[in-house]
């Protein structure tokens, strides 16, 4: 099993506005396994910032237990709240870097001289400042740009700064909170690869804010969908965006395999037809598997849609396809497209 670097157990944050409570985090509960890409995905205003603000004590829990590197950082049940001492929540929040929308850089500073600001504290030589700050600048591939400043650099060469300021004290975590918002999609992708790099070089645990479902499928390994601040999916990519069948899950993540909303989206109709959903998993993509019906079963399957999308390293296929032949064939060929890794659901007016 693999350890969790971050453990949330029943953790709930209250605010207090207007005499009124705002509950911004409801009794969640789940692990952040170390070395995954792990996404934290939802609507603005789900709690995504709150609950990860509490993970270094940006933001203290009304009540629950938040554990990081294996340590109590805080828990409250009922009695008085056990929080860790000030001394070592600053020697642990070392070990936690964050990135933003926004890069928050010095603009009077150099980009290398941003960096060397972050270790300050270090207690390196001035030469070793500056040697480490180069590494960190080539790792981000920003190592041209040492003597520019921030103002001279695009949007995505300043996130990138505003990484290698991150990653200064090496830590073990890296939160991103909404950091590819503001970029334009080519720039978020060179950033997300660039999160992946650094994951996987360094075994880097990356927490990945985002309402973008785009940047949660190119890079990471599970997803946790928070609404209104309660978790309302957790799982693998797969699990969560094509076999979750949570109804709020499916309006965050979009209805890519939800083949009503499909075909009543292109206005195809469903009656009197053997309509079925087909949605097959890397293992199969290659298979000619319409080719096989007509073969053993001598069933014709029309295609009426298909697609295939990539989650991650993973290309998971849909069609939707019109079978026709023999009643008893066509029961068949549908036993034997259940028993391959393909998932198969007839459309009979719902799914
Ligand atoms: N300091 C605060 N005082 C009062 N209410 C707050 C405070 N911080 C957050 N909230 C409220 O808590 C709820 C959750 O906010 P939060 O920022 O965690 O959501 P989010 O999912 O991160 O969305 P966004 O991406 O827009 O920041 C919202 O209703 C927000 O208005």
């Amino acid at each position: 099993m693999t350890n969790k670097i971050v453990e949330f157990k029943d953790v709930s944050v209250e605010f207090a506005q207007d005499k009124q409570k705002i509950k911004a985090v409801s009794d969640v509960s789940f692990g952040i396994p170390e070395g995954q890409i792990f996404g934290i995905a939802g609507y603005s205003g789900a709690g995504k910032s709150t609950l990860v603000r509490t993970i270094n004590l940006l933001q203290k829990p009304t009540s629950g237990e938040v554990d990081v590197f294996g340590k109590t950082f805080f828990k409250k049940d009922g009695g008085a709240a056990e929080i860790i001492s000030d001394k070592d929540l600053r020697t642990e929040r070392r070990q936690i870097g964050m990135i933003f929308q926004h890069y928050n850089l010095l603009s009077q500073k150099t980009v290398i001289e941003n960096v060397e600001f972050a270790l300050k504290h270090a207690g390196l030589k001035e030469k070793e400042v500056t040697a480490k700050a180069t590494s960190l600048l080539k790792d981000v591939g920003l190592e041209a740009y040492a003597k520019h400043y921030p103002g001279q650099l695009s949007g995505g060469q300043q996130q990138r700064v505003a990484i290698a300021r991150a990653l200064a004290n090496d830590p073990k975590i890296l939160i991103s909170d909404e950091a590819t918002s503001a970029l334009d999609p080519e720039n978020t992708n060179q950033i997300l690869d660039l999160l992946k790099e650094l994951n996987q070089k360094y075994g880097l645990t990356v927490i990945l804010i985002t309402h973008e479902m785009d940047a949660i499928k190119r890079i990471c390994d599970q997803v946790v969908i928070m609404d209104s601040g309660k978790v309302t999916d957790l799982g693998s990519l797969v699990d969560v965006f094509v076999k979750s069948t949570n109804p709020v899950t499916r309006k965050i993540v979009g209805s890519d395999f939800d083949a009503l909303s499909i075909l009543s989206s292109l206005n195809i109709e469903t009656k009197n037809r053997n309509l079925i959903k087909l949605v097959y998993f890397s293992t199969e993509i290659s298979k000619p598997i319409i080719v096989e019906l007509y073969e053993k079963f001598k069933v014709s399957a029309s295609i009426v849609y298909a697609d295939i999308e990539q989650f991650g390293a993973e290309a998971v296929g849909i069609m939707i396809v019109d079978l026709n032949g023999e009643a008893a064939q066509i029961k068949q060929a549908v036993d034997y497209l259940n028993g391959l890794d393909v998932e198969v659901s007839e459309l009979r007016g719902e799914e």
